[in-house]
């Protein structure tokens, strides 16, 4: 059975989900020593926030293979060392958005209306009314860094309760901003603009203190600044002399630079014009079970083999498209293998061609799945879904990808051209009913052929005897033929034959059968 470690704290539903496939060790508060010296045991790890998962871990996961983020933020995960791993990192795209945007409305609103200093000054026994008056958002100018999920859910709710929405994001569409209520701006406008901004955007080399002491100096003094994306996007000082000296109204903070956040942080010490909340953000009964069910589910699947839908580094997967495009990544995957041999193994170029209905369809998860094919002989299991694409891009593959729908042989095909060391080859394959996978060309003759385990391919002339020919020499080294298919374009010129055989071809016999008259060429092919 495999087994997952699950080294921060998640929902029971989660546990449940993973306990059906897994055998499950909860273990959290572990130092990053104590986890690199348990991860090599782990075939799957799942993680929040609190968990640092670095090269190291990674390095020493030689069992692992999913990192599992139960929640949105993978900028604790170290991700390309896990993609070079060939690990898949999966995360829950959805599931904190409301309860993230939620604790960002309640943050702007509660630091309008001193709500955390009114509670505890009553809590204290006192009743001072005057002390805590605040100011109102509606008619406000609201300015929100990231219109992704958790940012659109706060541009609707503050266009309900009456805010004038700016936003500033460079990766979408004017249109997209508006039909938001949204008018997109750059950075500096609504700095300068804005009452209240609110970010929620990546953490990433670009926007790390993103919000520094000279982006912080456009905000007018009565502005508010709130963050519940990721620590480290505003320069904590900074910001914290922002507050003491008068220049900013106040900022809400629920995330920060270091977590948990230093005893001796400025944030600490700036007084009553700060709201600071230990990232709660996600800290709802419904998204902790959200994010839990979303993530064991996807741990469940890769264990069985199956693919994640919220894969950060390999190509997603429409959760709708999973069914549709399963049978033809297993072809695209054994088309790869067996284009990689006939092309003599080291290959320079790749074509995949979508065809039919195929070719409306994502593309990019079925390219990746004729990579891994290609690269197997090669890399045997190190080659998978996640590190395919580096694989091929670091032996010098020149991939091209096309589509043509016209192509209406099958419902939908698919065909590979590779050139290697053995020239140019092509092979086509298309998915039969429900996920019955056909080869059905090779080097452009048309054949039917169901791939099997050991398979042998000629070019030969098309003349009378040299079937009988073939198949007295397997038989003479006690090779048994399961199948065996002639493709030919025309009459006694150039034919291939595709054999499948129950047994591997033993060492020598292929120098025999190119001996043969009338064979130009033969190749073995195990898949
Ligand atoms: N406090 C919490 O507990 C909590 C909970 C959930 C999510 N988060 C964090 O909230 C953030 C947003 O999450 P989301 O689900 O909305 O993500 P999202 O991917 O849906 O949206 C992010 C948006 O940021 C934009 N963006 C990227 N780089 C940018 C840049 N340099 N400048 C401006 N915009 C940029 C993207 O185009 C995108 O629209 C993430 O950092 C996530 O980790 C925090
Ligand atoms: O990125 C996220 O999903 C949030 O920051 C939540 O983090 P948490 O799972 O540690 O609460």
């Amino acid at each position: 059975m495999p087994k997952v470690l699950v080294s921060d704290p998640i929902d029971q539903a989660g546990i449940d989900i993973l306990s059906q496939v897994a055998q499950v060790d909860v273990n959290t508060g572990l130092s990053a020593a104590e986890l690199v010296r348990i991860i090599p045991e782990y075939d799957a790890l799942m993680i929040r926030s609190g968990t640092q998962v670095t090269k190291e871990i990674i390095e020493a996961g030689n069992l692992l293979k999913i990192i599992g983020r139960a929640g949105v933020g993978v900028d604790n995960v170290d991700v390309p060392a896990a993609t070079r791993k060939g690990i898949v990192v999966v995360n829950s795209p959805e599931g904190n958005t409301i309860a993230a945007a939620e604790h960002a409305i309640a943050m702007m609103l509660s630091m309008s209306r001193h709500i955390p200093e009114a509670n505890a000054s009553v809590k204290s026994g006192k009743w001072e009314r005057n002390r805590f008056i605040g100011v109102e958002v509606y008619k406000k100018t609201l300015g929100i860094v990231g219109l992704g999920k958790i940012g659109s859910h706060f541009a609707a709710s503050a266009k309900a309760m009456g805010m004038k929405l700016l936003a500033y994001d460079p990766f979408i569409s004017a249109e997209r901003a508006e039909q938001l209520g949204c008018r997109l701006v750059e950075l500096e406008l609504l700095m300068r603009e804005s009452d209240y901004i609110t970010l929620h955007i990546p953490k990433t080399p670009e926007t790390k203190h993103l919000i520094n002491a000279e982006v912080l100096s456009k905000m007018k003094p009565t502005a508010r600044i709130i963050n519940c994306a990721r620590g480290g996007i505003i320069d904590e000082a900074a910001l914290a002399e922002a507050i003491k000296e008068g220049k900013i109204a106040g900022a809400a903070i629920d995330v920060y630079e270091h977590e948990p956040l230093e005893a001796d942080s400025p944030l600490r010490s700036v007084g009553q014009n700060i709201v600071l909340t230990p990232h709660l953000g996600a800290s709802t009964a419904e998204a902790q079970v959200n994010v839990a069910i979303d993530v064991a589910e996807q741990i469940r699947d890769v264990l069985l083999g199956l693919p994640a839908r919220s894969a950060v580094n390999i190509p997603g997967i429409f959760p709708d498209s999973i069914e549709k495009l399963k049978p033809y990544l297993q072809l695209a995957e054994t088309l790869g293998n067996l284009v990689s041999q006939l092309a003599g193994g080291r290959v320079d170029y790749l074509n995949v061609q979508l065809q039919g209905e195929l070719a409306n369809n994502q593309s990019q998860p079925v390219v990746v799945a004729a990579l891994k094919g290609l690269l197997s002989q090669a890399l045997r299991e190190r080659v998978n879904y996640v590190n395919a694409s580096i694989e091929a891009k670091e032996r010098g593959i020149r991939v091209v990808e096309t589509r043509d729908a016209s192509i209406r042989d099958y419902t939908g095909s698919l065909h590979l051209m590779a050139k290697g060391t053995l020239g140019e080859h092509t092979v086509t394959g298309a998915v039969l009913g429900e996920n019955e996978i056909r080869i059905t060309s090779v080097d452009d003759f048309p054949v039917n052929v169901s791939p099997t385990h050991h398979m042998l391919f000629t070019l030969h002339r098309d003349m009378p005897g040299i079937i009988g020919k073939i198949g007295s020499q397997l038989g003479s080294f006690n090779v048994n033929i399961a199948s065996m298919q002639v493709g030919r374009k025309i009459v006694r010129g150039d034919a291939v034959m595709v054999l499948s055989l129950d047994d591997p071809l033993p060492e020598g016999i292929l120098a025999e059968i190119i001996k043969v008259p009338g064979i130009r060429d033969a190749y073995t092919v195990n898949l």
